[in-house]
C-alpha cells in the first residue's frame, strides 16, 4: 500500500536519509525500529511532506504520494507525531470536531461517537483544555483525532513515549482493536516489547538506510540483530 524506495531527504544542507526503501502492506502493521538518531522521525516526516523529498519516491495505492502535508492526510494517512500536537487553547470537544468537520465527509467510519466508544477517559474530559490533560490523554486525544481523519493508513510516531506503564499498556490494547478491525499502521517505536508485540512486519532503520527487514516473530528471536542495530 505505501511503497517508499531510494529516498533522500533531511534537514536544510542535512543530509539524513541516504537511500531508504521500505514497504508497508494493507492491512498489516509495521514497526520502523533503530537507535536515538537513526532517522525513523525523518523517515515519517518525510512521507508525510514535511520534509522535502530530495531524491526517490514514495507511492501510496499505486500513485505518487502528494507534496503537501494536508494533501498526503486527505489521500488517507493520519499521522501522530512524537510531539502529539493537540490544540493547547483549545478543549477535547473542539479539538475533535475540528478534525471531524474538516475530513467527516458523508459516511465517515469514525464519528465521534466511535472515538468516544473507544477512549471513554476522552468523553470524561471534553471540556478540559488540551494543557490540562495528562500524557496518556494527551495521546489518546492525538490518535482519536487521526481516526477522525477516516485514514487507510495510521502513522504513529513513538506512541508510548514518556507514559507510565498502564497507560502504555491500554494504548498497546487500543491499536491491537484497530488492527483487529484490519487498519493498516506504521509505528515508529522505541519500546522494542510493545512494537514487537504489535507488528507483523519490521524494518530497522540504521544512519538513514533500512539494515535490516523480517517479521516481528523473526526479530524477537534473532538476538545477533537486536545487539547490533538496537543495543537490546
Ligand atoms: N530539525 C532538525 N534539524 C536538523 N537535524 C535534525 C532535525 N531533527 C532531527 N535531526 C537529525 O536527524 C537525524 C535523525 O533524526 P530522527 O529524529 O529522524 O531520528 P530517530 O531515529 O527518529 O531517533 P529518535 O528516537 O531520537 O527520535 C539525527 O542526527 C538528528 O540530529
Amino acid at each position: 500500500m505505501l511503497e517508499v524506495t531510494g529516498v533522500a531527504s533531511g534537514y536544510g544542507e542535512t543530509q539524513v536519509l541516504h537511500g531508504l526503501s521500505l514497504e508497508a502492506w494493507a492491512g498489516r502493521v509495521l514497526a520502523i525500529l533503530g537507535r536515538n538518531g537513526a532517522g525513523k522521525s525523518t523517515t515519517l516526516k518525510t512521507i508525510m511532506g514535511l520534509l522535502p523529498l530530495k531524491s526517490g519516491q514514495i507511492m501510496f495505492d499505486g500513485k505518487p504520494i502528494p507534496a503537501r502535508p494536508f494533501d498526503v492526510a486527505k489521500s488517507g494517512i493520519a499521522y501522530v507525531p512524537e510531539t502529539r500536537d493537540i490544540f493547547p487553547s483549545l478543549s477535547v470537544r473542539e479539538n475533535l470536531e475540528i478534525t471531524e468537520r474538516r475530513f467527516g465527509g458523508d459516511t465517515p467510519d469514525w464519528t465521534l461517537e466511535r472515538v468516544l466508544d473507544l477512549f471513554p477517559r476522552l468523553g470524561e474530559r471534553m471540556n478540559n483544555g488540551g494543557t490540562q490533560l495528562s500524557g496518556g490523554e494527551q495521546q489518546m486525544l492525538a490518535i482519536a483525532r487521526a481516526l477522525l481523519m477516516n485514514p487507510r493508513l495510521l502513522i504513529l510516531d513513538e506512541p508510548t513515549e514518556g507514559l507510565a506503564p498502564i497507560i502504555v499498556k491500554m494504548i498497546h490494547d487500543k491499536l491491537q482493536e484497530l488492527k483487529s478491525d484490519g487498519l493498516s499502521m506504521i509505528i515508529v517505536e522505541q519500546n522494542f516489547g510493545f512494537a514487537t508485540s504489535l507488528a507483523d512486519d519490521v524494518v530497522v532503520v540504521g544512519k538513514g538506510q533500512v539494515v535490516w527487514t523480517g517479521s516481528a516473530e523473526e526479530i524477537k528471536c534473532d538476538e545477533h540483530a537486536q545487539h547490533t542495530w538496537l543495543g537490546v
